[in-house]
């Protein structure tokens, strides 16, 4: 008995470490996938369904060790039983008639079922994610939800989610009770059968009245080793069903070790480029040019960009201008390598930025990007703006970026300076000081190049010109080339050439005084339309 208890203990102990080590691994290749994936894939998959299956799915995955365990106990069962009681004591044709073949039925029939309840489990677990996935996105608008009294359309909203959860639940519940139903009622039959045969054997004086109940154990033993491969069979595939897509995902992106990997020869190539100490000077600004450039969104089939040429001199201060949707913003992502286009070329330093992962990775450490929305994390201010490869920043190039892009003003007055927490998406720091501390993050990583997305458009006017003071500071050296996308006239100030973008295409670009002096149609418009007048601050 202590024996037993001790086996016991060590089949269950190492069952659960197994599966805390392979929930691990899981979490750990699942998420290494994720954040690997092109970003059209967080176009087409929603983040709170992605976490959902990080957690959730992952520990339903790794329970599929304890059903393939409790498996491959009942076939080793089935086995010894079979090959004991069949092989041994019957006849061949009686084996074949009288055993196997109702084994098989039950299997067939077993294995078509298994399918069935991977099926409804997959759709069960794909219905739940969205729910959680809604869940998480609500709560983390709570302002919004609050701001709308949205309170009880959001709990109806949730309810008709929790509906179609609980109809999958529904039907998977159905479908573990129809197999357990087929299996008891097959075995409870399959049993009748064996004692029936076997009555028929015994007044033929086939077998004998000892070798008959030795014969009914072992078909005893063997008929509860076979429902137990079955049950095994049918959780295995509700587990594989519920854990379907995190397979896809893993399958998609293959092994972790066979992903390319911050190789020496890039991240030489960065450090290169990337001074270790401030006062050294900074490398050559980059030379960009998009070349027939052809880009639509992989999730709606509208051309976004449709034969964009722009050559961006190294060192020049372009700012892109056009009416809202005109493409503007899409030209940043592809200069900041998250989109590759569908056509055409984007060339920073005569190099395809899209050839390869690599040449995407170099040249996103080579720029410094501020996009429209201000995203931060929930770190502190430092550790904001140190975020990224921090082993090519130093304490001093924090500090002055901070300092550049005028951070010290909010945060000298808040108790904990520079350690204060920014909140989950910054949301513990207004949208002005939120641009601050973006600015001072790209400025931190001395980049070649700086895209500004409507960088300054949170900031009051004081703050603003603060921030482009300092801008101004930054690139007047002329040894960093400068994206600026806007609507402000206050922008064009530190520009020396402008770009106008209409319908995915620049339709005029030059120097900023030869094009303000003769806009084009498209200009003209946007400086009357959108209130992009000259004299606006000035
Ligand atoms: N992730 C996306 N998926 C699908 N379509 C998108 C996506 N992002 C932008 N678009 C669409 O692409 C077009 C161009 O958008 P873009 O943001 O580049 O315009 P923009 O000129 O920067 O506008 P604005 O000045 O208002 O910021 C728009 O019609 C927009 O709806």
């Amino acid at each position: 008995m202590v024996a037993g208890g001790f086996a016991t203990f060590c089949r269950l102990y190492l069952i659960e470490t197994a599966i805390e080590r392979i929930a691990f691994r899981l979490r750990r290749e699942f998420f290494w996938a994720l954040i690997q994936r092109p970003i059209s894939f967080f176009d087409a998959n929603k983040t709170g369904e992605l976490v959902n299956r990080l957690g959730n799915d992952i520990t339903m995955t790794s329970r599929v060790l304890v059903d393939a365990s409790a498996g491959i106990r009942s076939c080793i069962t089935a086995l010894a039983s079979t090959s004991q009681g069949m092989v041994f004591q019957l006849a061949p044709t009686e084996m074949i008639l009288g055993f196997l073949s109702p084994v098989a039925a039950l299997f067939v029939v077993g294995f078509g079922y298994g399918r069935v309840v991977r099926r409804i489990a997959e759709k069960r677990q794909q219905r739940l994610a969205e729910a959680v996935q809604r869940a998480e996105e609500r709560l983390g608008g709570i302002r919004t939800v609050r701001t709308f009294n949205a309170e009880k359309s959001e709990l109806a909203g949730f309810e008709k989610m929790l509906d179609s959860v609980y109809e999958a639940g529904w039907q998977n519940a159905l479908a573990t009770g129809g197999l357990a139903c087929f299996f008891v009622t097959g075995g409870g039959l399959f049993l009748i059968h064996i004692i029936y045969n076997c009555g028929l054997m015994v007044t033929s004086g086939v077998v004998s009245i000892g070798t008959t109940v030795s014969l009914a154990m072992y078909c005893f033993m063997a008929g509860s080793a076979y429902t137990g491969i079955m049950t095994s069979y049918g959780d295995i595939q509700k587990c594989l069903g519920s854990c379907q897509k995190v397979l896809e995902i893993l399958s998609a992106h293959g092994s972790m070790d066979a992903r390319p990997m911050l190789t020496e020869s890039i991240r030489n190539a960065v450090s290169a480029s990337h001074p270790s100490h401030p006062s050294h000077p900074l490398h050559p600004p980059l030379a960009v040019k998009f070349e027939n450039v052809h880009f639509t969104y992989p999730t709606r089939p509208t051309p976004v960009l449709q034969g964009l040429n722009l050559d961006i001199p190294a060192g020049a201060r372009v700012a892109l201008l056009g009416r809202s949707g005109s493409g503007k913003s899409t030209v940043a992502l592809l200069l900041a390598g998250l989109y590759p286009p569908s056509e055409g070329k984007v060339i920073v330093d005569d190099r395809d930025m899209y050839a390869d992962e690599e040449t995407a990775f170099w040249v996103r450490s080579q720029l410094g990007v501020i996009s429209q929305e201000p995203t931060l994390f929930a770190l502190t201010i430092r550790e904001n703006v140190e975020y990224g490869d921090e082993t090519q920043l130093t304490e001093q190039t924090v500090l002055e970026s901070i300092a550049a892009a005028h951070v010290n003003e909010f945060a000298d007055h808040l108790p904990l300076g520079l350690d204060t927490p920014a909140g989950e998406r910054g949301q513990a720091l207004s949208g002005g000081q939120k641009q601050r501390v973006c600015i001072a993050r790209a400025l931190a990583r001395r980049p070649r190049m700086l895209v500004f997305d409507e960088a300054t458009s949170a900031l009051d006017l004081r703050s603003e010109r603060l921030v482009h003071k300092a801008l101004k500071e930054v690139l007047s050296s002329g040894d960093c080339t400068c994206l600026v996308i806007t609507h402000r006239m206050s922008a064009l100030e530190w520009c020396d050439h402008v770009a106008v973008v209409h319908e995915g295409r620049v339709v005029q670009y030059g120097k900023k005084s030869e094009v303000l002096k003769n806009p084009c149609a498209a200009l003209e418009s946007i400086l009357r339309k959108d209130d992009l007048l000259l004299n606006e601050e000035t």
